[in-house]
């Protein structure tokens, strides 16, 4: 006799799982704060390690605690000369979210805390991810086209490290703010997929590390953090502007999901959509190319007129990276290195009033039945 169904809540949508006080999203109102202050104003108004303290620590940091927390920062960008022969041995084709996956595990092995799990350990184990994550994405990134790793600069401020261990070199201001706005808005998203996983990891007692690296297995899906890549295969595809509607009508005629559009939360446009086009425009200034730009633009059009869907952060943060410079696998990776702050901050919120995360499932298999000898199967 099978049992009636109970109500199902497939893919948990509409489901509060717990209290939070990182950040809140406001579907109604297309909006977004963290600890109570607007996404685009700390966007225009602070810094992403300003946004760090503050997801940290729930409260923006006056001067002499955000230069504690830069130069702690500062002083853990290195990795071991056992990780950079880890990162070495990752074949070249590797995709860099498996490679990012592996350095933070094998971080986990290394690090002196490994097994503290009290607030205050994870929270230094927290900053040694923050420090290194960026040093481990651009070495891995160096490393598949031949190059050598480079070396962190203790002097200067993370997102202006982060391109000089990418590229060699420092850009010019403009861009490194479009960058640090991007990294302030993919810092944070409430019970997104990576998060929640990253918390369910966190219910069982188990360490940051495990929480982050399974975060990042999370992230690296198509449907989630991948779509930032996706969004820029599909623009190189597309090619121009005017081919765009044409490739569009291509795939509503398969009913092929359309990467960078539609969001479980949002369903009247995404917060940080707005800003981030800003800045992704400015990227298209800087370089003198509003090939993609124009592009996008033509996509979100029809994907509205037709479809009435909106597009979401990845949309707008892929042509910008893509501007910056960045090869296109390094995307997700790069969304890894602003979202260990948000994980870290639930990683914490759960750790400090926890049950372990144990849903229930329905059953609908084969009723209970005898287990046949091996002769009789
Ligand atoms: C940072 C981030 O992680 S943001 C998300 C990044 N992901 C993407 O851009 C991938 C493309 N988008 C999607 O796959 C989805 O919109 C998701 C996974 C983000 C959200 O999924 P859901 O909340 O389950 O979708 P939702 O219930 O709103 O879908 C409603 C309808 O719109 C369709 N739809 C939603 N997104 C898209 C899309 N991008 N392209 C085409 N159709 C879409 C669905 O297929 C569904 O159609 P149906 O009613 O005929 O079955
Ligand atoms: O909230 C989500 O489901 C996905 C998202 O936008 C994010 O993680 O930034």
């Amino acid at each position: 006799m099978s049992e009636a169904t109970p109500t199902l809540y497939k893919g948990l949508v509409g489901v509060y799982a717990d209290v939070s006080s990182v950040s809140k999203v406001m579907p109604e109102t297309n909006s977004l704060t963290y600890r109570g202050y607007a996404v685009q104003d700390l966007c225009e108004e602070s810094n992403f390690e300003e946004v760090a303290y503050l997801l940290w620590h729930g409260e923006l940091p006056n001067a002499q605690q955000l230069a504690a927390f830069q130069a702690e920062e500062r002083a853990n960008r290195a990795l071991s000369p056992a990780l950079l022969r880890v990162l070495r041995e990752i074949p070249k084709d590797a995709h860099p979210m498996d490679a990012i996956r592996t350095a933070v595990s094998f971080m986990g092995t290394e690090d002196p805390e490994t097994a503290d799990v009290s607030d205050a350990a994870q929270r230094r184990k927290a900053m040694r991810l923050l420090a290194k994550l960026p040093t481990a994405v651009a070495a891995t990134n160096r490393l598949s086209k031949g190059l050598e790793p480079i070396e962190p600069d203790a002097s200067l401020p993370f997102c202006e490290n982060f391109f000089h261990l990418v590229f060699g070199k420092v850009p010019q201001p403009e861009v490194i703010k479009s960058f640090d706005v991007s990294m302030i808005l993919y810092a944070e998203h409430t019970f997104n997929a990576s998060t929640f996983t990253a918390r369910t990891v966190t219910s069982t007692g188990a360490d940051i590390h495990g929480a982050i690296a399974a975060g990042i297995a999370a992230l690296k899906g198509p449907l989630h953090g991948g779509a930032n890549e996706a969004v820029m295969h599909m623009l190189t595809e597309i090619g121009s502007p005017e081919a765009a509607e044409d490739w569009l009508e291509g795939k509503f005629d398969h009913k092929a999901l359309v990467m960078g559009f539609g969001h479980r939360v949002y369903k009247n446009g995404d917060s940080r959509v707005p800003t981030m086009t800003k800045y992704a425009e400015k990227m298209a200034e800087v370089v003198g190319d509003r090939r993609w730009m124009e592009t996008s633009r033509v996509l979100a059009a029809k994907m509205m007129r037709v479809k009435k869907i909106h597009p979401n952060l990845d949309f707008p943060a892929g042509p910008a990276y893509y501007l910056m410079g960045f090869d296109i696998p390094m995307f997700t990776p790069i969304f890894v290195c602003s979202r260990i702050t948000g994980w870290a901050a639930h990683v914490f919120e759960q750790a400090t009033d926890n049950r372990l995360i144990r849903p229930l499932s329905h059953y609908t298999g084969v009723e209970q039945r005898p287990v046949p000898p091996i002769s009789a199967r």
